[in-house]
């Protein structure tokens, strides 16, 4: 039986979300109830009344505007439950939009305050994530990130953590933060040591600030995918480059808009960058400060771009091509992602 391109029929499409931030994946109700355990005051106490706290609307003017929410929602991740519950809460999330496999990421130094190590960070992240995947089905894989604010020192600290998750949870790092503030060369060392340690890299770049930041991210950081590279298309050079190498690109459409990663739809590139060849894949970045979840990003994308069904299905496939997954598991992905899309009735 066919569906038609309803939201019912983006729902059932089998998908996968590369591109996740934990503490931008809380949900309302999980604050309330992990602030009457912590015993922190909160300015309100509804549902409603959190999600301006928590939230960008349209009015959001920059990447930093859209970074300041996190401060909210850190303060009540910094405990090993609260980890494991939230990364728990994502898995469950991801059912509900038939996500199959979800790559989370969160910064281990973040979630210190209350003395947890950067290894318990990660190790409640990836219990949870197993837990998830024991009662929902979703496979994951836990992506830790450097902050462009933060030292060389823990910034090292979060890469040597990562590379011993490796195999057990995590499947790379990142880089993300203030952009236009922090070049990524500033960044050589840090990531000179994952490629001691032989630990995938993907780094946000060409989000709030051009192109040649893509290109030192390739070259010199490692980076073997990159988060948004919106503004790649200012530089057909890096761009040629970036397709030659196969280099996935992590695109976080309503993200991108509303940290003004472009200055409108018309102007979002996503058309361009899969006419010219590249590997494009469709994420959410951040569901609870955007406002989004994975099949509002497709419901949108379909909208905006007039994208048919067999290009809705090659977007979600480049996901599964750019995942940081064993090549074993990822053809099992393929095979039982591909029989599902049978199954609606395309291809
Ligand atoms: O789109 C983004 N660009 C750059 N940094 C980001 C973005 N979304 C979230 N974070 C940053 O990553 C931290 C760890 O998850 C968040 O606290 C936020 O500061
Ligand atoms: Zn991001």
């Amino acid at each position: 039986m066919a569906y038609n391109r309803t939201h019912d029929w983006l729902t059932r499409l089998p998908k996968v979300d590369l591109h996740l931030h934990l503490d931008g994946s809380v949900k309302p109700e999980t604050i309330l109830e992990l602030a009457l355990d912590q015993g922190i005051d909160l300015p309100v106490y509804n549902k409603e009344g959190l999600i301006p706290h928590m939230r960008v609307g349209e009015e959001c003017g920059s990447l930093i505007e859209y970074l300041s929410k996190f401060d909210f929602t850190t303060r009540f991740m910094q405990s090993g439950e609260a980890l494991e519950r939230i990364a728990y809460e994502v898995a469950q999330q991801s059912a509900e939009h038939n996500c199959k496999y979800v790559e989370v990421r969160f910064a281990p130094q973040l979630h210190r305050n209350n003395g947890l190590t950067v290894e318990e960070t990660i190790h409640y992240v990836v219990e949870g994530m197993k837990r998830g995947q024991r009662d929902f089905g979703v496979r994951a894989g836990v992506i830790a990130i450097c902050m462009r604010n933060h030292s060389c020192e823990s910034n090292l600290e979060v890469i040597r953590a990562a590379a011993a998750f490796v195999g057990k949870g995590v499947v790379a790092v990142d880089l993300a933060g203030d952009e236009a503030s922090y070049p990524p060369e500033w960044f050589r060392e840090v990531f000179a040591e994952s490629g001691r340690l032989g630990i995938p890299v993907t780094i946000h770049a060409g989000e709030a600030a051009g192109a040649m930041n893509v290109y030192e991210a390739v070259t010199n950081l490692g980076a073997v995918r990159i988060g948004h590279g919106v503004r790649l298309k200012e530089n057909s050079d890096i761009l040629e480059m970036v397709k030659d190498r196969r280099i996935p690109l992590e695109m976080c459409p309503i993200s991108n808009i509303q940290t003004k990663a472009v200055a409108s739809w018309d102007a979002y590139p996503i058309r361009e960058y899969l006419e010219r060849g590249l590997l494009v894949t469709i994420n959410t970045d951040n569901p609870s400060v955007s406002g989004t979840d994975i099949t509002n990003e497709y419901r949108v994308l379909s909208d905006r771009f007039g994208f048919t069904e067999p290009e809705l299905v090659r977007l979600v496939m480049n996901g599964v091509e750019a995942a940081f997954m064993e090549e074993s598991d990822k053809l099992l992905l393929r095979l039982e992602m591909e029989a599902e899309i049978k199954d609606m009735g395309i291809q």
